[in-house]
């Protein structure tokens, strides 16, 4: 029985009323979503080793991800694209934007962004009716992707897409392709390769560096121009790509309480981000005027990106 929430919870009461079943197909939500055996190229999601006609590509991403994704990398990167000062634009604008873009990190899926930033909104909308913040924020989740655009600097992929994973420490064994770490000048600094690094135990994600790409500068975007998306939303925008964490459960040393709140609505979001990814479009005229008007309650008419 799927038991609706009446209020938005924000913590783990609401996680709670909803239960996970096996079911003969894998994996089925209480409100229907049912998890698909295959990707849309017959393998299991995530295999970043089967051999397909996208793995030498996303191997050749991740080599160049790993090596130029430095802490002064990040450090830099975050204080230029801080100042929010390359484009004024709404939300649904960016998001029309994202028509062009092809993520060449992921194994999963090959169609233009738009149609994942719909399917995923429009999965966690049938099972989490109530939960309008999580519907609008699977619409946004991957916007930072526009960061690949001309008029946002036209950043390389390797600098926008894949997993996150902190920088300053150590870059967990968990991670895709770990072995091209070791052409990153910060795998072989004493400073930066040990298991705390630049951090110290419970420090709170808030003070750990991540990766540069699509996540930390949605958040940034977000953030700043004064959403009123409540604090589990901004924690799945900007970590919904550090699988080392939600999947493999390494780094925890490294958060806090808060932390600990929000990755269970992180586990959520991302069976919704993962497995909705599939050839079946979502009609975007049909559903519009429905996240228009939830951009409208979470957002001002025009942002700074
Ligand atoms: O290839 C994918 C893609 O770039 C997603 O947007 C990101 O969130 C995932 O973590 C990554 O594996
Ligand atoms: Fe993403
Ligand atoms: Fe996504």
């Amino acid at each position: 029985m799927t038991i609706l929430i009446d209020q938005p919870q924000f913590g783990v009461e609401a996680v709670a009323n909803k239960v996970d079943n096996v079911g003969e197909k894998g994996l089925v939500l209480d409100g229907g979503f049912k998890v698909p055996e295959t990707n849309s190229f017959g393998h299991t999601f995530r295999d970043y080793h089967v051999e397909s006609e996208r793995q030498q590509g996303v191997e050749n991403f991740y080599r160049t991800n790993h090596i130029y994704q430095t802490y002064d990398f990040v450090k830099k990167m975050r204080e230029e694209y801080g100042k929010l000062n390359k484009v004024e634009m709404s939300i649904w604008e960016c998001c029309e934007l994202l028509n062009d873009v092809v993520d060449e990190s992921d194994p999963d899926l090959d169609e233009p962004q738009i149609e994942h930033l719909l399917q995923t909104a429009e999965a966690i909308r049938k099972d989490y009716p109530n939960e309008d913040w999580l519907h609008l924020t699977g619409l946004i989740h991957d916007l930072g992707k526009v960061l690949l655009h001309p008029s946002f600097g036209g950043l390389p992929q390797w600098a926008v897409v894949g997993d996150t994973y902190p920088v300053g420490c150590a870059f967990d064994k968990s991670i895709v392709h770990h072995k091209h770490f070791e052409e990153n000048p910060d795998y072989h600094n004493s400073a930066y390769n040990t298991k705390y690094g630049v951090y110290s135990e419970g420090c709170g994600l808030n003070n750990v560096l991540m990766s540069w790409g699509h996540d930390d500068y949605m958040y940034l975007v977000a953030k700043e121009n004064g959403t009123t998306l409540p604090s589990p939303g901004l924690f799945i925008i900007r970590y919904h790509s550090f699988y080392a964490l939600h999947k493999s459960e390494a780094y925890k040393h490294l958060m806090n309480e808060e932390d600990v709140e929000n990755l269970k609505w992180l586990h959520i979001f991302n069976k919704y981000d993962l497995y909705s990814k599939s050839k079946v479009r979502v009609d975007v005229e049909k559903v519009k005027p429905y996240y228009l008007s939830l951009i409208e309650k979470y957002f001002p008419a025009k942002l700074r990106w």
